[in-house]
């Protein structure tokens, strides 16, 4: 516990500064106050201070009463949230942590030793050039040794004339009786060296192989050089680049988080008391986790924001860098994680299904790995899903991933329309129930008819559903066993959309589109209908809201914008720190993925070219041949384009409903009206229904009041001449 009572400077009155923390651990909470005399405050106090404080951020001064600290601080341990800390790591029984570790150490240990052992004959050479100062050294030293050299300036000494009387003469005898007496030895000595180690040379020069007495004398050489090298000179070079990789230390974070230009980060850093870890830096697969929590008032995002000023810090390619938010936790929490190399580097992605494997759409299938190196995988069925990124970022590939994916499930019936005419999705024609490849006229009207019999099998299959018995349908929504039985008609169907923009902004069919899709995207999922839409424009205009806020699954990958952004992932994505935008130019088919898991996950796609899906879309369909499920298109059963005329619209039926009724009606009663003119359209249809169909055509439902028993009752509605207003414009595009 530390508590200061400090006297404050004279003149102020009994100012205390109270700082409460724990004294075991690290510091969880501090609070600083000052402990003020409230009569002297109190008289000081201007009265429109208080009209100041009420917008001002909370003062330091804190009005009150000096409280036992170690008591406040026993209560504050209890309302604090503590995180408890594993006993044993969990990582350590992570099989792929620990084997990415070990790899890396191994991996690490194989290169040194390879860069070196390449460098082996230059180190050789340097060592060899030093031999003759090497040889100089050795001489130099055996010549010193044997002549005494040690007492050679007390000698000195005494024949420069220092020596003064009878002692110094005796010493000086002394001395150089010893000196002789020692060089005699050591002369001796070096002599019979010298000679033994020119025989034991002779002996060995003679009878050694020339291999190695080439090794012996390469050895010796070394050895010898390695005596004349200079101090600050080095024969090895370094396997690693030691300044540019510096660990991944706490600091070192700390120093990357300084220089990302929060400015209430750089406040907090200053004091020390900014940054908390809240767990040791660990292995997390193929790479090091950091938990910390930011001070307060920095939240996640600001951090993320700047993903390349921390990977700057990092010393890391932008590509190892991945901040992320904790959403179970506060937004002031981020996990960063940096990987040993950049997701988009190395080998792309293989599909496991590419070769061998049937799919299910009600249970997951793997469709690519996260930054970590795990697999992700998604589930379509109950779902529909967005696609969004800006052009040639992936967005085809993935949309042609899925598709494929729901190709290997024999029941799925696939609609496949791929509005650019780019061809990328043509793999998938051969198994295609519906298939269209660019957005002429003819094109764009045998989509609408697909729109509107997709719309219509949809209430049919609700009828379906409705009907069974409870004990089949205990949901009222499309199971596993419902959809395999052939008579019911409730397999899955997967409409996917390339370039969706195309169809939305459509002069003509856009309003028709979008009323159709949005209501597959709202309703077709639980009788088994899938759709999923990709665009590289996601704006409202291109990406109608109704769609993009229905979507349950969705996939971002590099955008360039906040708007762009939320469009695909959802509202305040960016805001919490999930930002697409943060992608470059380099990350292909990585993107952020809102899926099975209940977190936005970074995703990078499998990858598949379009030879590797033309042979999965062949066995996708020998398997339709054989359970016979080929139908539609890859069957050779388009429909007539003559189908393809306009078939009434919400619009059409409204007119025909309101032709004989008061000028402006309630919505209760239009869709009773609508389910008694067209019982297989309308039949379930509720007030909201109707207002969200007629919205893209302009048509905002108004407040209609009527007298009900003496008093006026307030409901929405529509006019007769909205309706008019409505089909004048549509008309007027359909002809221009
Ligand atoms: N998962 C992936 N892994 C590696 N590279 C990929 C991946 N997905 C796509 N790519 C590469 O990105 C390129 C662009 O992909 P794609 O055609 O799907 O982009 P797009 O966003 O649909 O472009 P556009 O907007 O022009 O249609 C491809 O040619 C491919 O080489």
């Amino acid at each position: 516990m530390n508590q200061h009572h400090d006297k404050s400077a004279p003149g102020e009155e009994n100012r205390w500064l109270v700082d409460l923390r724990k004294n075991d651990g690290p510091v969880r909470g501090l609070v600083r106050g000052e402990v003020v005399d409230l009569g002297a405050a109190r008289a000081r106090r201007h009265p429109d201070d208080d009209l100041r404080d009420a917008g001002a951020a909370p003062s330091d001064v804190v009005e009150g009463v000096v409280l036992d600290a170690d008591a406040a601080v026993r209560r504050a341990t209890v309302v604090d949230v503590q995180t408890r800390r594993e006993v044993v790591p969990s990582w350590w029984f992570d099989r792929e942590a620990v084997t990415g570790l070990v790899r890396e150490r191994v991996d690490a240990a194989w290169r040194t030793t390879a860069f070196h052992a390449l460098r082996l004959p230059l180190y050789w050479l340097r060592l060899a050039q030093r031999s003759p100062r090497g040889t100089w050294r050795i001489t130099r030293a055996l010549f010193w040794w044997a002549s005494d050299g040690n007492g050679r300036h007390v000698r000195r000494a005494i024949a420069l004339g220092q020596v003064m009387g009878s002692a110094e003469a005796t010493a000086f005898h002394r001395v150089s009786e010893q000196h002789r007496d020692r060089v005699r030895w050591r002369v001796v000595l070096l002599g019979a060296a010298v000679l033994a180690a020119v025989v034991v040379a002779y002996v060995l020069a003679t009878s050694l192989a020339a291999w190695v007495l080439l090794l012996v004398v390469g050895t010796a050489l070394a050895g010898i050089g390695a005596l004349g090298r200079q101090a600050d000179e080095r024969i090895t070079g370094s396997a690693v680049s030691a300044s540019s990789v510096p660990r991944f230390t706490s600091e070192l974070i700390l120093t990357a988080l300084g220089s990302l230009g929060v400015a209430e980060l750089n406040k907090h850093l200053r004091t020390g008391d900014g940054v908390r870890f809240v767990a040791p830096i660990h292995r997390d697969g193929p790479g090091w986790r950091a938990d910390c929590d930011l001070p307060p008032g920095v939240t996640a995002g600001d951090v993320i924001e700047r993903r390349d000023r921390l990977a700057s810090g990092l010393r890391r390619p932008l590509g190892c860098v991945w901040p992320e938010p904790d959403s179970e936790q506060h937004a002031g929490r981020l996990v960063l994680w940096v990987g040993d190399r950049a997701l988009s580097a190395g080998k792309p992605v293989a599909w496991s299904l590419a070769k061998t494997g049937k799919v299910s759409l009600f249970s997951p299938f793997p469709v690519g790995v996260d930054q970590r190196g795990r697999p992700a995988t998604l589930t379509l069925m109950y779902a529909s899903m967005v696609i969004g990124a800006t052009p040639r970022m992936g967005k085809t590939f993935t949309l042609r991933l899925l598709l494929l994916a729901a190709a290997l499930d024999p029941l799925a019936e696939l609609h496949v329309y791929d509005l650019k005419g780019s061809g990328d999705l043509s793999a998938l024609e051969a198994v295609a129930h519906r298939y269209r490849a660019g957005d002429e006229d003819e094109d764009l009207a045998y989509l609408m008819a697909d729109l509107r019999a997709l719309v219509k099998d949809m209430r049919r299959r609700y009828t379906v559903v409705r009907t069974l018995p409870r004990t089949e349908c205990p949901e009222n929504k499309v199971t596993p066993d419902l959809a395999a039985r052939k008579e019911l008609g409730l397999h899955p169907v997967v409409f996917g959309l390339d370039e969706c923009q195309f169809l939305f902004e459509h002069p003509v069919h856009g309003k028709d589109a979008e009323t159709l899709v949005t209501d597959l995207v709202k309703r077709g999922p639980a009788v088994g209908i899938v759709v999923l839409v990709a665009t590289q424009r996601p704006d409202a205009k291109s990406l109608p809201t109704g769609i993009s806020a229905n979507a349950t699954l969705r996939f971002c990958l590099r955008v360039m914008g906040q708007t762009e952004n939320d469009m695909v992932l959802g509202t305040s994505m960016y805001k919490a720190g999930i930002r697409a935008t943060t992608f470059t130019r380099s990350d292909l088919g990585i993107g952020y993925l809102i899926g099975d898991g209940a977190e936005p996950a970074i995703v990078k796609t499998a990858y598949l070219d379009a030879p590797t899906a033309a042979t999965i879309t062949a066995r996708a369909r020998t398997a339709r041949l054989a359970a016979g499920r080929l139908t539609g298109h890859a069957a050779g059963l388009d429909p007539d384009t003559d189908d393809t005329a306009p078939v009434p619209t919400v619009l059409d039926d409204l007119a025909e409903v309101m032709a004989n009724t008061a000028d402006r009606e309630w919505s209760e009663t239009l869709v009773e009206r609508l389910a008694e003119h067209r019982p297989d359209v309308y039949a379930g249809w509720s007030a909201a229904d109707l207002g969200g169909a007629v919205a893209p055509f302009g048509v905002e439902t108004v407040q209609i009041g009527r007298r009900d028993g003496g008093k006026v009752v307030n409901r929405r509605g529509i006019t007769r001449q909205q309706i008019h207003n409505a089909l004048t414009e549509r008309d007027q595009r359909r002809s221009s």
